[in-house]
């Protein structure tokens, strides 16, 4: 859907992007993960043509965006800015609706769909005549989001969507959007240099450095397949974290103790991650989950059994 060929950027003399080339497939979810100056953002705004490449060309859909007016491109893109860049003089609905008014929609449809994304981003209908400086970072982002959807994209591009938030806020934003019914026919491009956030949020991983990919794969690809040491110290020191949050219980299957008898169990399906049983667990207060698998097979686990079951599953991984 969204392919990026060849493509530099340089300000100053410096090279920003160094002959980037990377695929993004139809509803694909891909983070562009990296340090501070990698590049991240130089790239995302040259998809919306809101940068020009020095060299290089970026198709959407078979099409060279150069070809296209941007404000055609853009009908088919939303953009979540960092720091959220709502108009500070419009309300909450006029924000939201800035799309849906340049395409001419009329009164009752804009307004519907301005109701329908406060309730879906969980933002009382009450706050569509505040103004941003009247809501919290988490409000506001949620704002933002809601306008870069309003007028249905099949592209979203984000820039450190949640970067301003605070960790509570943040993870409870992050759990929203990735249960957002709404997102999950898009593709998307989000930009972060929080590792977590890429491995809860994305299906594939670009990691960048110096304004070239380093490494483009799933998150399991990254941990268990990297293809440059670059790669394995980036993650290194989050990485117990990351294995949990990547592993499928389904992977560990063999090494699961068949269930018990006794049903009493919080009941998981094997498509969860380690991380989700783990915080099952804790939440629950329980001393072990039964994990259902799609043939209605289950297994027993608590805590030692799901640990045990992660080392020696890493031990059939050959690096
Ligand atoms: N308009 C500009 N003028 C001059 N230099 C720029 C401009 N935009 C970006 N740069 C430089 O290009 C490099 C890449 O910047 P970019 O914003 O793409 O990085 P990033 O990976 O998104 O960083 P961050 O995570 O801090 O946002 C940096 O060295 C930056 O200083």
């Amino acid at each position: 859907m969204i392919k990026v060929q060849g493509v530099s950027k340089s300000f100053n003399g410096l090279k920003a992007v160094n002959e980037l080339s990377l695929e993004i497939k139809e509803e694909e979810n891909l983070i562009l993960l990296g340090a501070s100056g990698c590049g991240k953002t130089t790239t995302l705004k040259m998809i919306n043509c809101l940068i020009k490449p020095d060299q290089g060309q970026i198709f959407i859909n078979g099409k060279n965006i150069q070809d296209q007016s941007p404000i055609d491109l853009r009908r088919n893109i939303g953009y979540v800015l960092q720091n959220n860049g709502l108009f500070p003089h419009y309300s909450v609905a006029q924000n939201i609706a800035i799309v849906p008014h340049l395409l001419k929609w009329d009164k009752k449809r804009i307004e519907t769909r301005v109701d329908e994304l406060l309730e879906k981003l969980h933002l009382p209908n009450s706050y569509r005549s505040r103004y941003p400086h009247e809501l919290s970072g988490g409000q506001q982002q949620r704002v933002g989001i809601a306008r870069a959807l309003a007028a249905h994209p099949p592209i979203l591009l984000m820039d450190e969507p949640f970067g301003a938030l605070d960790n509570v806020t943040r993870t409870k934003i992050q759990e929203e959007f990735k249960a957002l019914d709404e997102l999950k026919r898009k593709t998307i491009v989000m930009v972060t240099h929080d590792v977590q956030e890429a491995f809860t949020l994305g299906n594939q991983i670009c990691l960048m450095d110096k304004g070239a990919v380093v490494q483009i794969g799933k998150p399991w690809d990254l941990l268990f397949k990297p293809s440059h040491s670059l790669v394995t110290s980036f993650l290194q020191e989050q990485r117990l974290q990351l294995e949990f949050k990547t592993i499928l219980l389904a992977a560990l299957w063999p090494w699961l103790p068949t269930a018990d008898q006794t049903d009493n169990h919080i009941t998981l399906s094997s498509q969860s991650t380690l991380w989700d049983a783990l915080e099952r667990l804790q939440q629950n207060k329980t001393e072990t989950l039964q994990i259902v698998d799609h043939k209605k097979e289950a297994k027993t686990a608590g805590f030692e059994q799901l640990m045990s079951a992660i080392y020696r599953y890493k031990k059939t991984i050959v690096t």
